[in-house]
């Protein structure tokens, strides 16, 4: 799958920044590919452009068109939806009857291990329930591509450990093509099949990082420590790159 753009400019007057300028990026398809950068190089700015979710006026080529889900750093859940309905909406537009409907949400309550929370309101659940939430609505369209921007950074580290166990058991099972944000560098290297660092103004890649650590990956395990140690260098090196 490869996405390219000419450039994508954001703000107005003498804010205006060009973000990406002839950016091009090919995505293996039932891979999780891992976007590392430092803060400002426009990794979300990316994510927003590929699902269209950028106004026109800030450039780019159109993405191919693809069936897309985009699960971002904060849950996004409609308070006044229950569980199920709340992934429900997730299927809108698609033109499915109501018992194919139900089928999906049935699908991906398993899935994410929310079964018996189907019946509940975003209130009584926790944050990695709710975040299990958001990500099953992503789920639900059977994307061509998942889009995730820090969807764990917000959960404390135990939760955070358990919800990078299931994604990972999630996409070996669906085989969803999977583009992750992530400041995280041992985040990184746990779910990654492919690791791109962003840098500089405009971004561009400077390291395309394959992974080939087999799943589930123990953090414990000295590959695992090596390839870690690999990033952090390379990480540490962009530091600063982006004023
Ligand atoms: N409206 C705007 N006008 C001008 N510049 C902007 C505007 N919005 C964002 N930017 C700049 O675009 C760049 C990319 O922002 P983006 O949020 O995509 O970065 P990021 O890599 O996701 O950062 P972080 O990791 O901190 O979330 C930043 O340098 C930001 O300052």
């Amino acid at each position: 799958m490869t996405l390219s753009n000419s450039s994508i400019t954001l703000g107005t007057g003498g804010q205006r920044k060009t973000v990406f300028k002839d950016f091009s990026l090919n995505l293996e398809p039932g891979q999780i590919t891992v976007l590392l950068g430092p803060s400002g190089v426009g990794k979300s700015t990316l994510l927003r452009w590929i699902a269209g979710l950028l106004p026109a006026a800030t450039g780019g080529v159109s993405v191919p068109s693809q069936r897309q889900g985009f699960v971002f750093q904060e849950p996004r859940l409609f308070p006044w939806l229950t569980v199920r309905h709340n992934i429900k909406m997730g299927l809108y537009g698609l033109g499915l009857t109501r018992q194919q409907q139900k089928n999906r949400v049935d699908e991906v309550l398993s899935l994410v291990g929310l079964t018996t929370e189907a019946a509940r309101w975003p209130h009584q659940l926790s944050g990695g329930q709710k975040q299990r939430v958001s990500l099953a609505r992503g789920l639900v369209r059977r994307p061509d591509l998942l889009l995730m921007d820090e969807p764990f950074s917000a959960l404390d580290p135990q939760t955070r450990t358990t919800l990078q166990k299931s994604l990972i058991a999630i996409q070996e099972e669906t085989a969803t093509t999977i583009l992750f944000v992530t400041h995280d560098t041992e985040e990184a290297v746990r779910l990654a099949h492919r690791i791109i660092m962003l840098a500089g103004s405009p971004a561009a890649i400077t390291k395309d990082l394959e992974i080939h650590l087999p799943h589930p990956r123990s953090g414990a395990h000295p590959d695992f420590r090596k390839d870690l140690q690999t990033i952090r260098a390379e990480f540490d090196a962009l530091a600063g790159y982006v004023i």
